[in-house]
């Protein structure tokens, strides 16, 4: 019996609307979580992103065991209470930041060793390692397994020789996981763009055994159309009745395309980091406040939102907060474009539950890309 029941409601084609329960609350998919590297949804409170809807949100394990340390987070009582947020939240296993964020990093078969970006300490990340920080330190309640991110574009001999050693390290993450009923651990699929790598890793998971199951190695470079030409088969080498979680993914046509794909969870840090640099998410397409064309637009970011941020400040006044470099202007996109991919999933998963999901996804790239 899974420790996290997942319901699916509906589907629609490929689509999937459901409810992944777990002990801290429940999470309506498709879910988009906003992503809180640092102990924090970066310039919002934990108020104003449940105020989004958000059901769960994203920890970090490269950061939090650089700074405070995973060690002080628990002797602060774990990241829910240091950080005050009680919903659920994923941590990511660290080694796709190593990769990404560090400079001198060394992967072997034992483990990844890499130097902090912070102090230039020098650190060991083992799958066992990073079970310990997530599960047993900052205490997250999905748990990500160790695993290799290839980079694209990869040969196949390279791309195989990663997902080999994500599987190896998923057994491994898996046996120190052991088994828990408030937590649980999602294996990560790897093999880059290749389709026979996808589903030997898939085989390989199974057999482990996970509660939900990611999508790694996408969102790389590869772009759009590449990675959709993935997810036509990648889902549907993973269980149906388990979570699917496609990593670091990603733009509101990312979502509704992944979606149609079979695709039941997502995190992305775009909604904040464009955020914080004046892009503003809306259903008829990005849009950069910066423009003088906003100077003296009165009319709000979306007046039909329940987010204060998106109904009740003119786009003029925005752009005004991000030339005078004002916090408050991260501050007030931050939360409008998180509260817009909160509304994105929210309309997919009534579209599905309706059988009305195709209409759904023609009229939005319409309207969303039309231009
Ligand atoms: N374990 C693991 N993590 C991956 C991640 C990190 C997901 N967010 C983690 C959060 C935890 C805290 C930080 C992030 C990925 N992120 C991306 N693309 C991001 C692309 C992107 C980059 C910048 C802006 C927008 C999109 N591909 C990813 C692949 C993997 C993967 O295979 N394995």
């Amino acid at each position: 019996m899974a420790a996290f029941p997942f319901e699916i409601e509906a589907t629609d084609g490929k689509a999937r609307t459901g409810v992944l329960k777990t002990p801290r609350g429940d999470i309506r998919t498709p879910a988009f979580m906003p992503v809180g590297t640092a102990a924090t949804v970066k310039a919002m409170t934990v108020d104003q992103v449940k105020d989004t809807g958000a059901d769960i949100i994203l920890g970090n394990t490269y950061h939090l065991m650089l700074r405070p340390s995973a060690e002080r987070v628990k002797r602060l009582g774990g990241l829910h209470k240091f950080m005050r947020w009680d919903k659920p939240i994923l941590t990511d296993s660290g080694g796709f930041q190593v990769m990404s964020l560090s400079g001198i990093s060394k992967l072997t078969e034992e483990a990844v060793t890499f130097s902090s970006h912070v102090d230039g300490s020098k650190h060991v990340l083992t799958p066992e390692r990073s079970i310990e920080i997530q599960a047993d330190l900052l205490g997250s309640d999905i748990v990500m397994q160790l695993d290799e991110c290839v980079a694209w574009p990869a040969e196949e001999a390279r791309a195989r020789k990663g997902m080999e050693l994500s599987a190896r390290w998923a057994k491994r993450s898996k046996d120190a996981f052991g088994t828990r009923d408030t937590q649980v651990l999602f294996g990560i699929q790897q093999g880059s763009t290749f389709e026979n790598l996808r589903r030997e890793s898939s085989e390989r998971l199974r057999e482990i055994g996970f509660d939900g199951y990611a999508i790694g190695g996408l969102a790389v470079g590869e772009g759009h159309q590449a990675m959709c030409e993935v997810l036509d088969y990648a889902p549907g080498f993973l269980p149906e009745d388990r979570p699917r979680y496609l990593m670091g993914v990603g733009k509101p046509i990312d979502l509704v395309e992944a979606v149609a794909r079979g695709v039941d969870m997502f995190d992305c840090v775009l909604p904040t980091r464009s955020g914080r640099h004046g892009q503003a998410w809306t259903w008829d397409g990005p849009i950069n406040l910066k423009n003088a064309k906003y100077a003296e637009d009165e009319t709000p970011l979306d007046p039909d939102s329940d987010c204060p941020a998106s109904r009740d400040y003119s786009k003029a006044y925005l752009r005004h907060l991000f030339k005078a470099e004002e916090i408050l202007g991260q501050v007030l996109l931050s939360w409008h474009n998180i509260a817009f991919f909160q509304a994105l999933t929210a309309a997919m998963r009534a579209a599905i539950a309706e059988g009305r999901f195709e209409q759904f996804r023609r009229d939005f790239a319409a309207r969303h890309l039309g231009g």
